[in-house]
């Protein structure tokens, strides 16, 4: 699936409200995000087990640029991204831009088919996918011209729609494998299994989970729910500086929500930043979002706070449109 954000601020207000994000006036953002998962395409986190992929950029409005809070370096900025499915050449991204900093939570919202999805795969380097236009940088780097790995030892993590199962694949081993991999890319020591598993083993309390998943194969049948979860376990382990969550709260019951919800904001520090896409307000309501941005055609159309999940749902996609 994928992610588009868009943050626009026109001129900035005379007296700014209490809560004034960066993503909002007087700054003008544009937020883009997509993922994707399919079985062919792999965790940007396990370098040698490609079957998923993350990614995640940020683009500043051409006409926000006045408005850019120039006070701290952007996390992400995505500016004017364009992309294409690669076999038909259909564009689905039609100049997404978005800018991310430390300790922001953003959500984007929108009708299906809008695009989110796409913008997600796109930011991960999903192969169906091709960028025509615009750029993307993640913590000052260029994200486009990264792997999809190197993009995840930079520290962006992305949670599937639906995660895969890896069949064969040990799930402490896979997490371990990736840890390492990150530890390695930060100059720090591997660790052993013993000392991986005194590690991971709190952290299982952050998501409920019982010990015996670490031994299953990785997403080999296990519920919605659960992969959830395992997703969410994945997060906790590897740490990232930006977390982009595709739809983690499709298929949760109210408890599991409720702990996934708990584990994420556990997470959260002043320095790291979440990219969430939700049709839900139940998930902001427990993740509460900076901004909320809307897609529609390939486009971030709308930003707002968080009211603006409850008049998405007392009216629908087509009061936002018609503004
Ligand atoms: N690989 C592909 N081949 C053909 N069409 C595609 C492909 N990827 C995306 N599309 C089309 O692009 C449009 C956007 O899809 P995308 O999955 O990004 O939407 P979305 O906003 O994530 O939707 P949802 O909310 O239903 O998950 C859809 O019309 C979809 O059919």
């Amino acid at each position: 699936m994928a992610w588009q954000i868009q943050c626009t601020a026109s001129s900035p207000p005379a007296s700014p409200p209490p809560f004034t994000p960066k993503c909002l006036p007087p700054r003008s953002l544009f937020f883009t995000l997509s993922a994707t998962s399919s079985s062919r395409f792999c965790p940007p986190h396990m370098p040698s087990l490609r079957s998923v992929t993350c990614s995640l950029s940020a683009v500043e409005s051409p006409t926000s640029t006045a408005g850019l809070d120039d006070s701290k370096t952007p996390l992400l900025e995505v500016k004017g991204l364009t992309a294409v499915i690669a076999e038909t050449k259909q564009e689905i991204l039609k100049g997404v831009n978005l800018v991310v900093h430390q300790g922001e939570i953003h959500a984007i919202m929108g009708k299906n088919g809008s695009g989110k999805s796409t913008f997600s795969k796109v930011l991960v380097g999903h192969p169906d996918y091709e960028v025509t236009g615009g750029s993307v940088v993640f913590k000052g780097e260029n994200l486009l011209d990264m792997e999809p790995e190197e993009r995840s030892l930079a520290g962006l993590f992305m949670s599937f729609q639906a995660p895969i199962e890896i069949p064969g694949v040990n799930n402490i081993d896979f997490l371990h494998m990736a840890y390492n991999a990150r530890r390695k890319k930060l100059g720090e020591p591997e660790l052993g299994p013993l000392e991986f598993y005194a590690y991971i083993y709190p952290k299982l309390d952050l998501v409920n989970m019982k010990t015996d998943f670490l031994n299953r194969n990785v997403n080999e049948g296990f519920s919605g729910g659960e992969r959830k979860r395992n997703e969410i376990l994945q997060l906790a382990v590897l740490g990232a500086d930006l977390a982009i969550l595709d739809e983690i709260d499709s298929g949760l019951d109210i408890d599991a929500l409720r702990d996934v919800a708990k584990a994420v904001n556990g997470l959260l520090t002043p320095k790291n930043s979440v990219l969430m896409i939700t049709h839900y307000r139940r998930l902001l309501e427990v993740i509460k979002p900076t901004c909320i941005h809307i897609m529609e055609d390939g486009r971030i159309i709308k930003t707002g706070d968080s009211s603006l999940a409850k008049v998405l749902e007392e009216k629908g996609y087509t009061s936002i449109s018609a503004e």
